[in-house]
């Protein structure tokens, strides 16, 4: 079995944050893209986005050829699909419009492009139930920004031929990315279902009165954020137990687990629950737009991503390690 790897053309279908995130990070990476998206308005949309993410990815260097002008958005799923080798959904998150979806792109597909679909934690073995050549369709999960983060979840579903996951790593490097296989597949993969008890925690400590979105956003960003750029939670408690490491530090830690300090079950997203959130939130926003807060963010990750590349160098490591 063999899959399309080397790709000149890219194909979006749907392009809201992600969609138009893959859109960015294919064009920057010189290749055709084409899009499509069923919404009213998608097409200037999306051009927007891309323009807005344009200057952190011409910081980050754009390869030979990356133009916005290599972008073409089409009318129907077919025209999207049919010449493209390599294919990424980024629809809603809902089983049977995925399912739906997915049919109709991988019958107008060439049967060597690979798919990929952004799903955040739906199963592959469900939403390729009706495609055509299922063997070729991978789950690539990204991280918002797309067009900056590296990470790329890798996910095959029953169907999947081991051979499609190796080659949509392979068509993900090639966009710049780091991508991390998931041997198992489960709801949420590896890192959503980490960020999730992180989110119902938040949410509970905001429900409970603890504190407010900004604290506890203080609270990851002073601390445990600076951190989790360069290093996982696996190794930084392996420091954390001295020089005795990770024994001390589970036997020193290890009961606290079981007093509880978490929750895990979600609490109940009551109106107030809401309103507290959506408040403290657009306080925190200000006067800020959306757009000037994302070239915010994409500014304090191309910095950060530049000092992490460049200390790991001076210690024999490439970015990737
Ligand atoms: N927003 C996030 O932080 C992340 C989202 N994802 C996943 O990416 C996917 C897309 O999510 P977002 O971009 O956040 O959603 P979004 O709501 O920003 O965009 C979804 C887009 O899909 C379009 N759409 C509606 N019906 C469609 C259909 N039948 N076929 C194709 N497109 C259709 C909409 O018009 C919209 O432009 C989801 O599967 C989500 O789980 C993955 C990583 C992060
Ligand atoms: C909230 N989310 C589940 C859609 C988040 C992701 O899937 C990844 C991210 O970018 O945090």
């Amino acid at each position: 079995m063999s899959f399309i790897t080397e790709i000149k053309t890219f194909a979006a279908l749907g392009s809201g944050v992600i969609g138009s995130g893959w859109v960015a990070r294919a064009l920057a990476h010189g290749l055709d893209v084409v899009a499509w998206d069923p919404a009213p308005g998608a097409e200037a949309a999306l051009r927007k986005r891309v323009a807005n993410a344009w200057g952190a990815l011409e910081k980050n260097g754009l390869a030979p050829g990356a133009s916005q002008d290599r972008l073409r958005f089409v009318a129907t799923i077919g025209e999207c699909v049919r010449d493209a080798d390599f294919i990424q959904e980024s629809a809603p998150e809902r089983l049977e419009l995925k399912l739906e979806l997915h049919s109709k792109i991988s019958a107008s597909a060439k049967p060597n492009a690979l798919i990929g679909s952004s799903t955040s934690g739906l199963l592959p073995s469900e939403f390729y139930e009706s495609s055509t050549h299922p063997e070729r369709c991978v789950v690539g999960h990204p991280f918002n920004p797309v067009y900056l983060l590296p990470l790329v979840e890798v996910v095959g579903g029953k169907n999947t031929a081991p051979e499609a996951v190796q080659a949509a790593m392979k068509v993900y490097e090639s966009l710049g990315m780091r991508p991390l296989h998931v041997r198992k597949e489960v709801p949420g993969f590896i890192a959503d279902r980490l960020l999730e008890a992180l989110w119902r925690e938040a949410l509970h400590l905001v429900n409970d009165g603890v504190a407010t979105t900004g604290e506890i956003d203080d609270a990851i960003r002073f601390g445990a954020g600076l951190r989790w750029s360069f290093m996982g939670t696996f190794l930084t408690y392996t420091l954390a137990g001295g020089d005795a490491g990770m024994r001390h530090f589970m036997s020193q830690f290890g009961p606290a687990l079981q007093l509880p300090w978490t929750y895990l079950p979600a609490p109940e997203l009551t109106d107030k629950l809401i309103d507290d959130v959506v408040d403290g939130t657009s306080e925190q926003l200000g006067e800020r737009s959306i757009s000037a807060l994302e070239r915010y963010r994409d500014d304090c990750l191309l910095a950060v991503l530049e000092a992490v590349r460049t200390t790991k160098e001076k210690h024999g490591m490439s970015f990737s390690e």
